[in-house]
């Protein structure tokens, strides 16, 4: 928190018979949610908090700060008391030790002890410090045995500072590690793009499409709201089930959204979103060992964040649904595939797939010759080549597998150059796409997929 106004107010009254928002699973379920709020320093975490505890919303919401580090032993937790009731603080202890390693059971028991302390708790808001990778917080809440019954965890928000976030991305390019901020949009499962008033009005329309691109390339399952001092639809924010396995909706119109932010640009190592959409049903224990061996073992350099997907299974009726944090992961029959649906695999894996690079040029230049926004330089001896800014995608079975742009030739030096007849239409593979194969590629014969293996062969005879 930058200053005491910004503490949310000890006292707020909740109108319980205001309901803005309601959730069709609050009433089947006993377990509390918790919203993990992260963000990079300044970018506006506390701000939502406050905006989140006066809502009108008619719930109990414990808040916990976490001002982890490795000195710090306790946690402030502010409790909304509802109705007529006082914002009450509450210390819950912790051990020393940083929050991602060594307390995390701690963290658990301090939980469990909020809820069963409380009665009626509705939801719980950990912020953490803008410097923590939500990544170990999101493996402890998801899947502890401890917490199955007490609390879930719902999702994990992102703030991030629409005036500073090209900044803070541009910095780890080409960099082997990456910063926080960069693991803090990979993990969330929504990203509030705050402080759209600090980018100018002049451009601002370009500037925000363009922030929502970079943030898309790096998770492109993240739901992504601009927003002014986090004034956000609270129904947006709580009771996302963003883990939830069973709760299919969602997962599917994500994943359906997803085509079409696939992403387009292949920076050097980078944390990336790929994805695999293919209809032929797959045997559940090769996709186990297949993933097992993506998850666990890093195959390939692959190193795998999140992941999220739909499987059809060989001889179940289920759509069954994946989830995977790290190294953790679940495969769960949902429901019944509906006879009117298409049944279709559909994995989404966000993370660093350093070999999954593929073998890529242009004419007359090579990649690696890029000027300073990290695009290929088209330029030649005589002249260079310039695209009309179009780029239409090529769609082949259900995906795109690539994007076609059209380049004019321009003799002397940019950008005065004279335009010339000439035309050449360039044809780039969807880097999203070419990894996907890659991984599967690796896998044909535990996928047990003989027709997706012919098409991935037929597919090489062409581009590889
Ligand atoms: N102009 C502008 N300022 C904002 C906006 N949102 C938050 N702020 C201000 O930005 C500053 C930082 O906001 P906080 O909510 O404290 O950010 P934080 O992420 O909790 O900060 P740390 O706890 O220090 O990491 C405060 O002065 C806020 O008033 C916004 O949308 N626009």
């Amino acid at each position: 928190m930058e200053d005491d106004e910004e503490d949310p107010p000890l006292a707020v009254r909740i109108d319980e018979t205001t309901h803005e928002f309601s959730n069709s699973h609050e009433n089947d379920d006993v377990s509390v949610g918790v919203t993990v709020i992260t963000g990079f320093l300044g970018a506006g975490k506390s701000t939502l908090v406050n905006y989140i505890l006066n809502g009108k919303h008619g719930k109990r919401i414990a808040v916990i700060l976490n001002e982890f580090g490795e000195e710090i032993g306790v946690e402030r937790a502010m409790i909304n008391e509802g109705e007529g009731g006082a914002l009450v603080e509450e210390w819950v202890e912790l051990a020393n030790g940083c929050i991602c390693c060594t307390v995390k059971h701690s963290l658990v028991q301090a939980l469990e002890q909020l809820v069963q302390r409380k009665e009626r708790l509705d939801h719980i808001l950990l912020e953490t410090t803008g410097l923590a990778n939500p990544a170990p917080l999101a493996s402890v809440l998801w899947l502890d045995d401890q917490l199955e019954s007490a609390v879930r965890l719902d999702s994990i928000i992102t703030v991030v500072d629409a005036k500073n976030l090209l900044f803070q991305i541009d910095k780890y390019r080409h960099l082997s590690s990456y910063p926080e901020a960069i693991h803090q949009i990979a993990f969330a499962d929504v990203v509030i793009l705050n402080k759209v008033d600090l980018v100018s009005p002049e451009r601002s329309g370009d500037s925000l499409d363009e922030l929502e691109k970079e943030i898309h390339e790096i998770n492109s399952l993240a739901h992504v709201i601009r927003s002014v001092r986090c004034q956000v639809d609270l129904s947006e924010v709580l009771n996302c089930r963003a883990y939830d396995a069973t709760h299919v909706t969602r997962l599917e119109g994500l994943l359906e959204e997803h085509q079409y932010k696939s992403s387009q640009n292949l920076h050097d190592n980078n944390v990336r979103t790929l994805s695999i959409c293919e209809p032929l049903a797959v045997n559940l224990d090769k996709v186990r060992l297949w993933l097992e061996e993506i998850l666990w073992d890093k195959k390939d350099g692959m190193d795998v964040y999140r992941c999220k997907g739909v499987l059809s299974v060989k001889h179940s009726d289920q759509l069954h649904t994946l989830q995977a944090v790290r190294e953790i992961y679940e495969i769960v029959p949902a429901r019944k595939w509906r006879t009117e649906e298409k049944q279709m695999n559909k994995i989404v894996f966000i993370g660093e797939f350093k070999n999954c690079k593929p073998d890529e040029g242009y004419f007359f230049t090579q990649l690696e010759n890029r000027d300073g926004k990290g695009q290929p330089k088209r330029t030649t001896k005589s002249g260079y080549w310039k695209d009309t800014g179009k780029v239409e995608q090529i769609i082949w079975n259900n995906s795109i597998v690539g994007f076609k742009k059209i380049l004019v030739f321009y003799e002397g030096k940019p950008p005065t150059g004279t335009r010339s007849r000439w035309v050449m239409h360039e044809f780039r593979v969807n880097p999203s796409y070419l990894s996907a194969f890659a991984l599967d590629i690796t896998t044909q014969t535990e996928m047990e997929n003989n027709d997706f293996c012919a098409e991935i062969k037929n597919w090489k005879k062409i581009h590889g």
